[in-house]
């Protein structure tokens, strides 16, 4: 279980509050409008942001302090972070060793993320030679690989097609079930959030709000919510 004890985060004008709990091996969108705090909420969890005041606490321990490779965190960003240098799959690979020395039985599993994420063949080809969505596919498998309990995706599929969009919700739901992890997903598409997410944190006036879930959230959606989804 995830707990945001009391935070308060300031950024120059901004200050986001959050006072909330995400229950284990949860799905979650996180939606709000344009600049409500969305990314930096990602930010403070992930480690890359330390609040100004309050504790996050992950299974009842303390990770306020910690930095993000010692949280139980992956990620995946709109911007994927592949090194162009580096093959499909030595950027998979870094996930699991950061010095790429991979034994037999790493190299099979990234072939199997590769298979899973539909780009099967392609481990020697560099992230320039694929199309944007086909990286943000390589980005996928490798958080796959990672396998930690937390995973935080930031639109993370913006790039692609509707229908490989879905497959790939589809494939981190599946995924996220089989290993019991917690996902949290910024998302600016309420159809994503329905078919994805049972659970919503709406951030709203400063606020990341106590999940609820996200049918009847979308269905009825507070002022400024539905302002935003026009
Ligand atoms: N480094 C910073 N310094 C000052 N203000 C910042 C900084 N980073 C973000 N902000 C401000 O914090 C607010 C929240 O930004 P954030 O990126 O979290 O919003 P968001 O909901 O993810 O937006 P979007 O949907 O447009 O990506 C914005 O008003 C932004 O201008």
């Amino acid at each position: 279980m995830l707990e945001l004890n009391d935070i308060t985060v300031t950024l120059g004008e901004f200050t986001l509050q959050a006072d909330l709990s995400v229950p284990p091996a949860s799905r979650m969108a996180v939606i709000g409008a344009s600049g409500s705090g969305k990314s930096t909420l990602l930010s403070l969890i992930g480690g890359f942001l330390a609040p100004d005041r309050g504790k996050l606490l992950w299974n009842g321990q303390d990770i306020t302090a910690l930095p993000p490779g010692q949280r139980p965190v992956s990620f995946l960003f709109q911007d994927q972070n592949l090194f162009p240098h580096l093959t499909v799959a030595q950027n998979i690979g870094l996930g699991m060793r950061s010095d790429l020395r991979l034994n037999a039985d790493q190299k099979a599993r990234i072939s199997r993320a590769l298979s899973e994420v539909g780009l099967a063949g392609t481990e020697k080809r560099r992230p320039a030679d694929l199309s944007g969505g086909q990286q943000g596919r390589v980005a996928l498998a490798r958080v796959l690989l990672r396998a930690r309990p937390l995973l935080l995706l930031d639109e993370p599929f913006a790039a692609l097609g509707p229908a490989l969009k879905a497959d790939m919700l589809e494939l981190v739901a599946r995924i996220a079930n089989e290993t019991a992890a917690t996902v949290l997903m910024v998302t600016h598409d309420p159809q994503d959030a329905r078919s994805f997410a049972p659970q919503t944190i709406l951030i709203e006036d400063g606020t990341a709000c106590a999940p609820t879930p996200t049918k009847p959230l979308l269905d009825n959606p507070p002022p400024g919510l539905r302002a935003y989804l026009g």
